[in-house]
């Protein structure tokens, strides 16, 4: 269902039911709640979130593409900060099911010279959300780009850790974010005392969340490569103790899960497969016709730590 959210803009609401409800923005397909059946919010929208449609929702599951972090166009890209349109909506096994469509016009042209196509589904399972982002080069060039889930957890940052990064190389973006330290992650399980502010390259397909307020959320993605944990600690006095980032991100400008002469139906390919693509370095090759790159990630909550996925 489409109604009015915040702002007058317009909201669509999934239900479950088994009880777990979810609310996606159109303007930068921004999923921003996420209650899991005991009617508890597990995703933060900041307290200095707009909603005018003119900055991109800080909260939530906001996108990164096709830039993240700071680079030639504005920081995160432009995906966040436009109107995404509904493509597709059904009952899947009995979970609500929604898909985003969002595609090149003159405004993401005049910062991203290339025809795209990104789809963005969501599904509300019982006890989890599973996003899958799907990037397809409709062009005639080849493109690079780099993507990220910049997901906003609530969170109880004193009490929060995070599983799973122990030997991932790191570079970290404090003290200096425009020379990150590069270093490896020596730690099981990583806390929040202070700001934090790193990006993790090579991270698992699975993290786990502790978020301080009685919750273990089990993050499970498929082919996002990085992942990024983000504090802002005093720099947002007025919230930081009520959020930590965990982002799953695709940092490094190169395809991977690429696969050469893919005709039309190349989109009716689903992720298993595509994951046993080849991978072709940007630049090594002539495109011939439209390819994709596509991502899922997959959030379980679990408040008894058993993995439910
Ligand atoms: O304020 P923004 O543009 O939403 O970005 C928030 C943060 O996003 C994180 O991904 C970056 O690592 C941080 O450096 C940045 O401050």
């Amino acid at each position: 269902a489409v109604s009015e959210g915040n702002g007058g803009l317009p909201k669509i609401s999934l239900k479950s039911p088994h009880g777990s409800e979810a609310e996606i923005y159109l303007f930068g397909a921004c999923v921003t709640s996420w209650k899991v059946p005991n009617g508890k919010d597990l995703l933060f929208v900041r307290p200095d979130a707009v909603f005018n449609g003119q900055k991109p929702i800080s909260g939530g599951i906001p996108h990164c593409f096709p830039q993240f972090g700071p680079g030639p166009m504005q920081q995160h890209g432009f995906a966040r900060n436009v109107n995404w349109s509904i493509t597709d909506s059904e009952v899947t096994e009995g979970d609500p099911t929604v898909t985003l469509e969002l595609k090149d016009d003159s405004y993401s042209r005049s910062m991203w010279d290339f025809s795209f196509q990104a789809l963005y589904k969501v599904v509300l399972h019982s006890t989890s959300l599973s996003t899958t982002l799907k990037i397809i080069n409709t062009d005639d060039k080849p493109f690079s780009f780099t993507s990220a889930l910049h997901t906003y957890f609530s969170a109880s940052i004193a009490g929060v850790s995070v599983k799973g990064l122990k030997g991932s190389k790191t570079l970290n973006k404090d003290p200096d974010p425009k020379n990150p330290l590069e270093g490896k992650e020596e730690r099981d399980e990583v806390t929040f005392p202070g700001f934090v502010d790193c990006v993790y390259l090579g991270a698992p397909s699975e993290l786990t969340l502790d978020n301080g307020l009685g919750d273990k959320i089990v993050i499970s993605n498929t082919n996002w490569s990085d992942a990024v944990l983000w504090n802002p600690h005093l720099q947002m006095e007025a919230c930081y103790k009520d959020f930590v980032c965990v982002e799953n991100a695709k940092r490094l400008k190169q395809y991977n899960w690429v696969q050469k002469n893919l005709g039309w139906q190349s989109r009716k390919l689903n992720l298993s497969e595509a994951n046993g693509l080849r991978t072709v370095q940007c630049g090594e090759y002539v495109v011939k016709g439209p390819f994709y790159v596509s991502a899922n990630v997959n959030m379980c909550h679990s408040p008894m730590y058993f993995n439910l996925c």
